[in-house]
């Protein structure tokens, strides 16, 4: 019998670790269920693979920051510079998944496969969805057509690409969609089918390095609504001294004339600033009512603005020189 493959299962926390008082819903608490327990209700995911259990925080995901995010990846690259490991499994709160996901995708230097997962019911649940995704991501883990496409994130018998995938429902089990591409994968019955590659780089062809880094630079996000009032928060940015500034715009990346001026002040402070959009498919182009080379801006073209921020974030570790971060924006 051929030896199985070793997935290490990272625990962060979530609903897929969380219970509630009833099991047929109403208020719970992530986040209270390590890994082992977690294995306990799904004992065949050991026919899978032999598993090793790791945790590395126990929170709701809506407290998710770089103080969990710069340890993962780097507990990641070190897992995965070992040849008897084959891939890891991270269970995640839904709220901010797709955020570590993205940031995991360019900071995660291995072909190996790294597959998220959560629940939208907590564990104790009626018809929890976390048992059945823990195992499907185990499945795609294991899965050697995994190798190579980035990091993934795996719900409801999908597998996304973490570029693409977004939580598009507040409460459902089908939150997850990728609203551009549609998913990488689907899963039926452990087995794994999948329909496409990312195109953008990725992980083994990833500049970016979270090595000894402390801190990341500080990127504000300021919402558009109709109204100028959001002149106010880019300048509250602007005074303290952020290092940059993510506008999620209206339809393709467009402002409010008051708020495009504070926009242009933050520029002229030597802020990278980034126009993307709260519409929530298709990309904020160079080409549309903004010249961005008039102001210095620079286009999220498909990224949502949190992912834009972490892009951001992560190209101002190498250069503040805005043509070259506008060339990351169009690689990666
Ligand atoms: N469904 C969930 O996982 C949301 C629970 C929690 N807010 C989190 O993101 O961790």
């Amino acid at each position: 019998m051929s030896k199985k493959p070793h997935i290490v299962i990272i625990g962060t926390g979530g609903t897929i670790a969380g219970a509630a008082a009833s099991e047929t819903g109403g208020a719970y608490t992530s986040a209270k269920m390590g890994v082992d327990e977690l294995l306990s209700v799904i004992p065949e995911i050991r026919d899978l693979a032999d598993i090793t259990g790791d945790q590395i925080a126990s929170i709701g995901s809506q407290d998710m920051d770089e103080a969990v995010w710069l340890p993962l990846a780097r507990r990641c690259n070190e897992l995965l510079a070992h040849d008897d490991v084959d891939g890891v499994v991270i269970t995640h709160g839904t709220d901010t998944m797709e955020e570590t996901a993205f940031f995991l995708h360019l900071t995660v230097h291995s072909p190996k496969p790294v597959v998220l997962t959560g629940a939208m019911r907590p564990a104790n649940a009626h018809s929890a969805d976390g048992p059945m995704n823990l195992f499907e991501a185990v499945a795609t883990a294991v899965c050697p057509e995994t190798i190579g496409r980035g990091v993934t994130v795996v719900t409801n018998d999908t597998v996304w690409g973490a570029r693409d995938v977004t939580k598009s429902c507040t409460t459902a089990i089908h939150t997850f969609q990728a609203p551009n591409f549609g998913p990488l994968g689907h899963i039926h019955a452990q087995s794994v089918e999948f329909q496409r590659m990312p195109q953008r780089k990725h992980t083994v062809d990833s500049e970016f390095h979270v090595g000894q880094l402390e801190k990341l630079p500080r990127i504000g996000i300021v919402y558009a609504h109709a109204g100028g009032d959001s002149a106010l928060a880019v300048r509250a940015f602007i005074e303290a001294g952020y290092d940059g500034l993510i506008h999620a715009g209206f339809g393709n990346g467009n402002f409010h004339k008051d708020v495009g001026v504070a926009m242009e002040e933050a520029v002229a402070k030597g802020m990278i600033v980034v126009r993307s959009s709260r519409a929530l498919s298709g990309a904020t182009t160079e080409a549309g009512e903004v010249d961005d080379s008039k102001y210095g801006f620079i286009a999220s073209g498909l990224l949502n603005p949190h992912k834009a921020r972490i892009l951001l974030q992560l190209a101002l570790t190498t250069t503040r020189n805005r043509e070259d971060i506008r060339q990351i924006f169009k690689a990666y």
